[in-house]
């Protein structure tokens, strides 16, 4: 298990919001993330539940942190949060800079097969396995009381990693998820580099299409969309595809879907439904 390095440590909501970095043995390179740990964490008192947040393109440790307006909430119901970097970054890939839909800040939370990206862009073993064993064991927290959420990019991955480990993570919610990337640019542009040409390995990534073949325990999903989004206009999103899978193949799947009238892409979205997500997942945690 690699040293946590501590880069910085800051007192908010009765609580502390912490920088770490660490060596990663699954993307063979130094990632950071934020967690925030309510005073009962901080002070061992006892173990809380834990919620990850996955952010979208762009981002890294600090968008959710810092514009996502969750700390209060999760201080109120005595949960951690998680939030890690969107991919490995200055590793030397060749492109990795030139394109901000593909490489550094665009890791979209597979484990990629293909070069040059194989050995480093593995964000869904980071984030699923790596991340998650290492804050178990250092911290206070209670690993059997784990959900997932994200924005974007990062709700896509949200999705996936609930619906591929059934049991895993007691809810999933997602603000503007890209709810079917097998069809749409974002999505199809970054599987084909990460993933190569067959489609058929596309498919452990894709929300609309792992829903068709759930199989497990009941799983709360709560999906917030902005009505005028762009990128939801430009159909990057497709969340009624996601809908219609959902509700036709019968899984054992507990779907809200909201769309938001009037609402953007950006953190002025996330942060106004970031409540009503806490709230969601704790019902689920805080038992
Ligand atoms: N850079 C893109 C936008 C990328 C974008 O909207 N990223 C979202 C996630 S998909 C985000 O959270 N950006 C960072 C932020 O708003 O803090 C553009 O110019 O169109």
């Amino acid at each position: 298990m690699s040293a946590l390095e501590l880069v910085s440590k800051n007192r908010c909501f009765h609580g502390e919001v912490r920088k770490y970095t660490h060596q990663s043995t699954s993307t063979q390179s130094k990632m950071t993330f934020n967690i925030f740990l309510p005073d009962a964490a901080v002070n061992s008192t006892e173990k809380v539940p834990v919620l990850y947040y996955l952010s979208g393109l762009t981002c890294n440790e600090d968008n959710m942190i810092t514009k996502g307006g969750a700390l209060k909430y999760l201080s109120e119901h005595k949960i951690a949060l998680v939030a890690p970097d969107t991919s490995p970054r200055g590793c030397g890939v060749p492109g990795e800079e030139d394109d901000w839909e593909l490489g550094t800040g665009a890791g979209f939370y597979v484990d990629a097969t293909q070069e040059p990206w194989a050995k480093h862009y593995r964000m869904y073993t980071y984030v699923h396995s790596e991340l998650q064993a290492l804050v178990g064991e250092m911290f206070s927290v209670d690993a059997k009381r784990t959900s997932v959420f994200g924005h974007s990019m990062g709700g896509h991955g949200a999705l996936v990693l609930a619906l591929r480990n059934p049991g895993h993570y007691r809810s999933v919610s997602a603000f503007a998820p890209i709810c079917h990337p097998s069809t749409s640019n974002w999505g199809r542009k970054q599987f084909a580099a990460y993933l190569g040409a067959n489609e058929e390995d596309w498919r452990k990534y894709d929300a609309t299409e792992l829903v068709k073949e759930y199989e497990g325990e009941e799983l709360p999903v709560l999906i917030d969309q902005g009505g005028d989004d762009p990128f939801y206009k430009s159909k990057q999103l497709q969340p009624s595809h996601f809908v219609i899978a959902t509700e036709s193949s019968r899984r054992n799947v507990r779907l809200e879907n909201r769309v938001q009238p009037g609402y953007d892409h950006s953190y002025w979205f996330v942060q106004s439904f970031m409540e009503s997500h806490i709230e969601f997942h704790a019902k689920h945690l805080v038992q």
